[in-house]
């Protein structure tokens, strides 16, 4: 593993004088907490108030840190989406010593940000073929921890990396909690194709069953286009994305829909996460977790701590 560069780490997690910038939002910057070994640890961390949705995220991202990211973990793949930058945060929070010999893996150009703002060590997956841990959000999730992702088309670097991953746990907040796939994801499954193959492959979805018009009258099987941009969205690949809904009862087999629309040819990689999650963390509003494990098992965590356990347990470890 090549040398983490400490320098920078111990100005952005470590530094009085250089306050750590939170990932959540770079402009937030909050008190400078000193983690220089033998000071004294902060009791606890002010957190800014958020809406209950942001809430949400956070308690979901603060808990599956805490449960899945320890000291041992030195190789860690960081998701897409808004309920990571909360990930980043909580790893930041687990001080200087736990992270002055990690490096940390990008899904895509928002999370190499989030890794770099917030003076993490940044890798790439050529490099680190085996991750310890990957979290990441997800669009929505079904009782066998099945999930929709690709909502911010970064779905091909997310499979890559949850695959990469000896763990993969997904953060999301309650409205993602499904039975099944597409019950509240309605826009389809997003799909990575190479651009010159998409309007063949939205003719092979078409035929597969998925319909133009959705039954509320909002569409359907789509080329995702750009917000502020003239044409398709562009991944962070080079590639184009399309949107395919599929009928309930195609969607109960989110296996077998996977690997038909896999095997399209054009397709790079599909929004279809089967089978790769060890648990999935919903924060809900009234401040608990829901955490639901791949063997069935379900846990209420009450209570999710503001300041990571670790960084206390590290740095009382650490001290002169
Ligand atoms: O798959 C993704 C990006 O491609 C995201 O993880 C997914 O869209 C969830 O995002 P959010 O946390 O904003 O709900």
């Amino acid at each position: 593993m090549p040398a983490p560069t400490v320098d920078l780490l111990k100005n952005k997690l470590g530094s009085s004088d250089a306050p750590s910038i939170s990932a959540t939002n770079p402009a937030f910057i909050p008190p400078s907490q000193p983690l220089t070994p033998g000071k004294q640890l902060p009791t606890s961390v002010e957190l800014p108030v958020l809406p209950a949705v942001e809430s949400a995220k956070r308690l979901a991202a603060f808990a599956a840190v805490d449960r899945h990211i320890g000291l041992q973990h030195k190789v860690i793949g960081i998701g897409s989406g808004s309920t990571v930058p909360y990930v980043v945060d909580r790893i930041v929070a687990q001080g200087f010593q736990a992270n002055k010999d990690r490096v940390f893996i990008p899904t895509g150009f928002q999370s190499k940000e989030l890794i770099i703002k917030a003076g993490l060590t940044l890798g790439d997956v050529d490099q680190y073929a085996t991750i310890d841990v990957t979290i990441d959000g997800a669009d929505e999730v079904d009782n066998e921890l099945n999930s929709i992702k690709g909502g911010g088309a970064c779905q091909l670097r997310e499979k890559v990396l949850a695959e990469a991953a000896e763990t993969w746990i997904i953060v999301a907040d309650y409205r993602k909690n499904s039975h099944i796939l597409g019950t509240t994801w309605k826009q389809g499954i997003p799909i990575e194709v190479a651009s010159f193959a998409y309007a063949k492959v939205l003719t092979n979805l078409s035929h597969m069953g998925s319909p133009s018009q959705l039954p509320d009258g909002k569409p359907g099987l789509t080329l995702r286009m750009g917000k502020m941009k003239a044409g398709p969205v562009v991944s962070d690949n080079g590639n184009f994305i399309i949107d395919a809904p599929f009928p309930e009862d195609m969607m109960k087999d989110p296996v077998d829909l996977l690997h038909r629309i896999k095997m399209l040819t054009g397709v790079v990689e599909v929004g279809l996460f089967c089978g790769m999650a060890k648990a999935a963390y919903f924060g809900n509003e009234d401040g608990t977790v829901l955490a639901r494990l791949s063997d069935g098992g379900v846990e209420k965590i009450t209570e999710v701590p503001k300041t990571p356990e670790l960084k206390a347990q590290v740095e009382e470890s650490n001290v002169e």
